[in-house]
């Protein structure tokens, strides 16, 4: 059995951070324990929401319960994503250390929520700096889209050759394993978007249609599905091939409905049997 602790926002509305990542893992048989960095209504896409940001003391105490019932040797994995604050940075950091070192095994897989092309940088001040300076040197694996790799490496990325040397540059910093989602580059078809994944000096490739849709909520499923199978395959490349392709049909379902939000629940299927399965290239 795979358990995953995982700390990310809860939305009480639609699909997010935890409300897009638990609900798949589960699917999948992983067991996840759930702790959430934010409540809102709904995710910041739609410019308004209500909600709270959680204290770094809730999430620390939270993890700290976990502890004393004696669990954390059986973690195989932490997941985070959107921080909400800084200083929650800071107790994810914790969560993932005290882990570790009940479970020298364990992976930290960080998602390094700070924005987007289009939306640009949509977290708070601090939680970017965070990322790079205290996050990055400690996470195993790390799943950047092409902004955050840009804003995380300090470099433009445009070729195949610029994202595997910002890859490698992180690999340099860190995480062994790196995944990079939503990949345009000079190369890459109209109406097509990438990936490319990084691991132990290989990299892999991978591109799917570009669908008619924006929304929000897909690089959490996919940081979440590409954690658990590389815990179960411990390959990067069989990781990139399931998420990719999962992804890829939960939002070909999602754009077929015309939905704002993606469809977690009604397209689940997509995640223990993809519809359409995506190769990678080595590259
Ligand atoms: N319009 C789209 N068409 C096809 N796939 C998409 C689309 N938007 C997102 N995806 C898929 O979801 C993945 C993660 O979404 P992305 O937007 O990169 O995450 P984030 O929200 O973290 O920026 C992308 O790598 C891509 O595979
Ligand atoms: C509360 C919250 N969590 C997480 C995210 C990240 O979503 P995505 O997977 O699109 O990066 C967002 C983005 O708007 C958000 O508002
Ligand atoms: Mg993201």
């Amino acid at each position: 059995m795979t358990s995953i602790l995982s700390i990310q926002s809860w939305v009480a509305y639609g699909h997010v951070g935890n409300a897009s990542a638990i609900f798949p893992l589960q699917r999948l048989g992983a067991e996840v324990w759930g702790i959430h960095t934010v409540q809102f209504s709904n995710h910041t896409g739609y410019g308004a929401w209500r909600g709270q940001v959680f204290g770094a003391d809730l999430i620390q105490d939270c993890v700290t319960g976990i502890e004393e019932r004696g669990v954390l040797p059986r973690c195989d994995a932490v997941l985070s994503g959107y921080m909400g604050s800084a200083e929650i940075g800071t107790a994810i950091l914790d969560a993932a250390r005290r882990v570790k070192a009940a479970n020298p095994e364990a992976l930290w897989c960080c998602d390094p929520v700070i924005g987007d092309v289009g939306r640009g940088v949509f977290v708070r001040p601090g939680i970017p700096e965070f990322l790079r300076d205290e996050a990055l040197p400690e996470a195993d694996i790390i799943t950047p889209n092409q902004f955050e790799l840009e804003w995380l490496t300090g470099r433009e990325v445009t070729t195949l050759e610029d994202a595997k040397v910002a890859v490698a540059a992180l690999q340099a910093r860190g995480p062994r394993c790196v995944l990079v989602t939503s990949l345009r580059l000079a190369d890459t078809p109209e109406g097509e978007i990438g990936m490319l994944a990084g691991e132990g000096g290989h990299f892999w490739r991978l591109s799917t249609p570009m669908l008619p849709l924006s929304v929000n909520g897909a690089g959490d499923a996919i940081a979440a599905l590409f954690l658990f199978h590389r815990l179960r395959t411990g390959s990067a490349e069989a990781a990139l091939v399931v998420a990719a392709s999962s992804v890829f049909g939960l939002l070909r379902r999602t754009a077929e409905a015309g939905s704002r939000e993606i469809l977690t629940v009604a397209a689940q299927d997509e995640f223990v049997t993809p519809s359409r399965v995506f190769a990678a290239r080595a590259c």
